[in-house]
């Protein structure tokens, strides 16, 4: 076998695993000032106090998820603290969050039938001040609770759960990746009023610090070799290019890898990285596709076929393949909307008045592709 030809047995990578996006990287780079405001927020907790509420903001792939998840990691190691994250993507609704808390808590699912809000916030509270243990919930995406109108009454509950039960102690830390959403003013008023978080924005990585920050993951994931200098600039020039997301930067170096490897080199090349770059660029996309409802990914399927068109001419076939209403239409449109899948522009119709024009924010093919 040639020098730079792979062998069957071997590979460039050392560690694929650091590419996941669950992973939790070793260092955290670049993010030491929102790292220090969030513990000055959660300090109060280790001396069994209630922390104070932090609401952390930022565009997606900032870190924002990585800091909470350090934090708790470190908490892990202080007794009479706990914590909870809950993905809002998939637990949406004020139940729901309560559900993911209680299993946070007590280990088990809370029984799916039959047992109301009221009852398993009781238990939750109740099991806190029994134990005299302070609790911190990250709701992390809490921009789904926006989209499913369940954000405010799940923050009363988690901010006047002190009131509920005398001694409960929580501390909520916010976190939204929609820059569009102004998350304090669009709750209602009496949650406002108990609502004054500490605030911490997680800003776009810029090149240099995203060639810093995917160094340590090009050193532990690939051969030594295998990933030289020029192409990860090659990666975070991408990566910064097209809106400064890490994930679009880690999802190319794992796809660059994977093409070294169909072409059997040792060696990443720069045509790899473009060549994978058309796949990675759409990591937005596929998550926000992975949370949606069936209606939600029918309504994008129908979309596809008949984008650009006005809302009244969608609902019909839409209709067709999912016998919803008109107003869960008009809820889903608003939702994907929000999400910047889709653009829902009003526009004057001649003798009909103001209806929206809907389309796509991606290309139909590519979205086509990943709701298979
Ligand atoms: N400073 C950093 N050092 C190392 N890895 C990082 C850093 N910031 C982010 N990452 C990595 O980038 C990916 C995305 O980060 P993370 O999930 O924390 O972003 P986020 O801001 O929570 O995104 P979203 O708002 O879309 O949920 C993760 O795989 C994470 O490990």
């Amino acid at each position: 076998m040639s020098g730079d030809m792979l062998g069957w047995d071997e590979s460039v990578f050392r560690d694929e695993t650091v590419f996941d996006f669950e992973y939790v990287p070793e260092t955290f780079q670049h993010r030491g000032e929102q790292m220090e405001t969030l513990k000055y927020a959660l300090r109060p907790a280790v001396r069994g106090s209630r922390p104070l509420n932090v609401l952390a903001r930022g565009p997606p792939g900032t870190g924002k998820t990585t800091a909470v998840q350090k934090l708790f990691d470190e908490l892990a190691g202080v007794s009479d603290v706990q914590t909870v994250r809950v993905n809002c993507q998939v637990d949406a609704t004020r139940y729901s969050v309560f559900s993911r808390i209680f299993e946070g808590l007590f280990d088990y699912e809370p029984p799916t039938s039959g047992i109301s809000f009221k009852k398993l916030f009781g238990q939750i509270t109740e099991r806190l001040v029994e134990d005299d243990e302070v609790l911190v919930v990250a709701l992390d995406d809490v921009n789904y609770l926006f989209y499913e109108n369940e954000a405010s009454e799940t923050l009363y509950s988690l901010l006047r759960a002190h009131e509920a039960q005398s001694g409960a102690k929580i501390g909520v830390i916010v976190v939204s990746s929609d820059l569009d959403l102004d998350v304090i003013a669009d709750l209602d008023g009496r949650v406002q009023s108990v609502f004054r978080p500490e605030e911490v924005y997680f800003n776009t990585y810029g090149e240099r610090e995203i060639v810093d920050i995917l160094r340590e993951r090009v050193e532990r994931g690939f051969v030594e070799g295998a990933v030289g200098p020029r192409i990860l600039d090659a990666v975070a020039e991408r990566t910064a290019d097209s809106g400064g997301d890490l994930r679009v930067g880690i999802d190319l170096l794992r796809r660059a890898g994977l093409n070294a490897e169909m072409r059997g080199s040792t060696e990443v090349s720069v045509e790899d990285v473009e060549k994978a770059y058309e796949k990675a660029k759409h990591v937005h996309l596929s998550r926000h596709l992975r949370g949606l409802s069936e209606s939600e990914q029918a309504f994008l399927r129908t979309l596809a076929e008949h984008d650009g068109k006005r809302a009244g001419d969608v609902y019909d076939p839409f209709h067709d393949t999912t016998d919803l209403g008109y107003t869960r239409y008009s809820e889903i449109i608003n939702k994907l909307d929000q999400l910047g899948l889709i653009d829902a522009e009003y526009a004057e119709v001649e003798g009909r008045g103001r209806s929206r024009e809907l389309s796509l924010s991606y290309d139909a093919e590519a979205v086509l592709e990943r709701l298979e």
